[in-house]
């Protein structure tokens, strides 16, 4: 194996499809005919483990020192964000998918390839990005599950903030919730978007799970509670059932009403259990969400568009005059060039009385063939057109 800087042969033997590469002992047959498991010799097992453990480190640094050289390859660069390409990490990610044949699943084998990709990205420098903060937000989960734990991560105190970091270039990226799969979009998120010059640049999709937490730990010293907005309305039916009588007091955010109920005996929070952990609170109850598919999507903001990736999605804004037929000319052009349109929400242009804008997101890169026709056409009704982003589809 070549290796940048002289790494040592490691044997890289893929097992057949299903079964493993290690040494099975042989199973013994039982009276009844039937084979019972065998049971396997420890120290030869962990032998096994440790011979493999190596293999992994050597092709971890090997991986590393390659990481790096394509980091020469791309030339004189100033900072991390110059080496980050997130197109080619959504390509490598999905090759990873695809190879799965388990005994691992795919949200665990992407969390450890999300990692070393993560790492040797921050040979370089790591990359800086901004969240709604504190500590333990369900934003910094998403960060850490898009980024990986390399990024340095700048918490901060509102969603407008996020955008004015990334925009001063204070951070690299900012990660915002802009929707909910009970609770629908977030309009102030979207809303930003009117004013701002920034990018979409991805998309995170985190699996919410909703907690009580306090500091005592007891149920019958709870007379408020606090929590984003979002997530009481999430818990609304639990809270009426086990809390009909408590305050429920908005925060900020949910790690806020965590940091909250740290201080007062009589207050609880409702949060992700992160939050939990960060502050010190022990957990009542949970999950306590309404759905069990409780998801928020979360968009990556960046300071240019990117190259497509092969699976992608492009976020539009199309402002159109008050006339009639106007919905039905925004969707047709995408209709007749086949792209699947993801999502369509109107909300005041701030541009004059009555003007709209269009928030799209349909399937594809803003330079696919299709894509691109259906927005020329577009571009002969609407009084404007703006690509907020084309980035690659979420994986999981
Ligand atoms: O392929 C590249 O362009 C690299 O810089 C390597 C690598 C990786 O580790 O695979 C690292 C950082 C980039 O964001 C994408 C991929």
């Amino acid at each position: 194996m070549i290796s940048p800087g002289g790494t040592a042969e490691v044997a890289t033997r893929k097992p057949a499809k299903g079964k493993s590469a290690a040494a099975k002992p042989a199973a013994a047959r039982p009276a009844s005919g039937k084979p019972a498991a065998a049971r396997p010799d420890l120290e030869q097992v962990r032998e096994r483990i440790d011979g493999i453990d190596r293999q992994i480190q050597d092709l971890i640094a090997e991986r590393a020192r390659w990481a790096h050289q394509v980091g020469k390859a791309k030339g004189p660069l100033r900072a991390a964000i110059d080496y980050y390409r997130p197109e080619r990490e959504a390509q490598v990610l999905r090759r990873v998918l695809d190879r799965n044949d388990g005994p691992l699943n795919d949200e665990v084998l992407l969390r450890l390839f999300r990692e070393i990709m993560s790492a040797c990205l921050a040979q370089q420098e790591p990359l800086k990005v901004g969240f709604l903060g504190p500590e333990g937000t369900f934003s910094q989960q998403a960060l850490h599950k898009h980024f990986g734990h390399s990024a340095k991560g700048l918490p901060l105190g509102s969603i407008e903030e996020v955008f004015q970091e990334v925009e001063a270039g204070h951070a690299d990226f900012g990660i915002v919730p802009v929707e909910n799969s009970g609770q629908g979009t977030i309009q102030s998120t979207l809303d930003m978007f009117l004013t701002s010059p920034l990018k979409i640049c991805g998309e995170v999709e985190l699996a919410v799970h909703q907690f009580l937490m306090s500091r005592t730990g007891r149920m019958e010293d709870i007379e408020r509670v606090y929590s984003h907005p979002l997530s009481l309305a999430q818990a609304k039916t639990w809270l009426r059932h086990h809390l009909p009588k408590a305050e429920k007091i908005p925060v900020s955010s949910n790690a806020e009403a965590a940091r909250r109920a740290r201080n007062a005996d009589d207050s609880a929070a409702i949060a992700g259990e992160n939050a939990g952990h960060v502050y010190g609170l022990k957990t009542l109850a949970g999950p306590i969400e309404d759905r069990p598919d409780n998801t928020t999507r979360f968009l990556v903001l960046g300071r240019e568009l990117l190259p497509p990736c092969g699976h992608d999605r492009t976020s539009l804004m199309v402002f159109v005059r008050d006339q009639p037929g106007a919905l039905y000319k925004v969707l047709s052009p995408f209709a007749r060039h086949g792209v699947s349109m993801n999502r369509i929400e109107s909300r005041p242009a701030h541009t004059g009385r009555w003007q709209y804008a269009f928030f799209i997101d349909v399937g594809g890169h803003a330079q696919d063939g299709p894509v691109a026709a259906a927005l020329a056409e577009l571009g002969e009704f609407a009084a404007d057109i703006r690509i907020l982003g084309a980035y690659p589809v979420a994986l999981l």
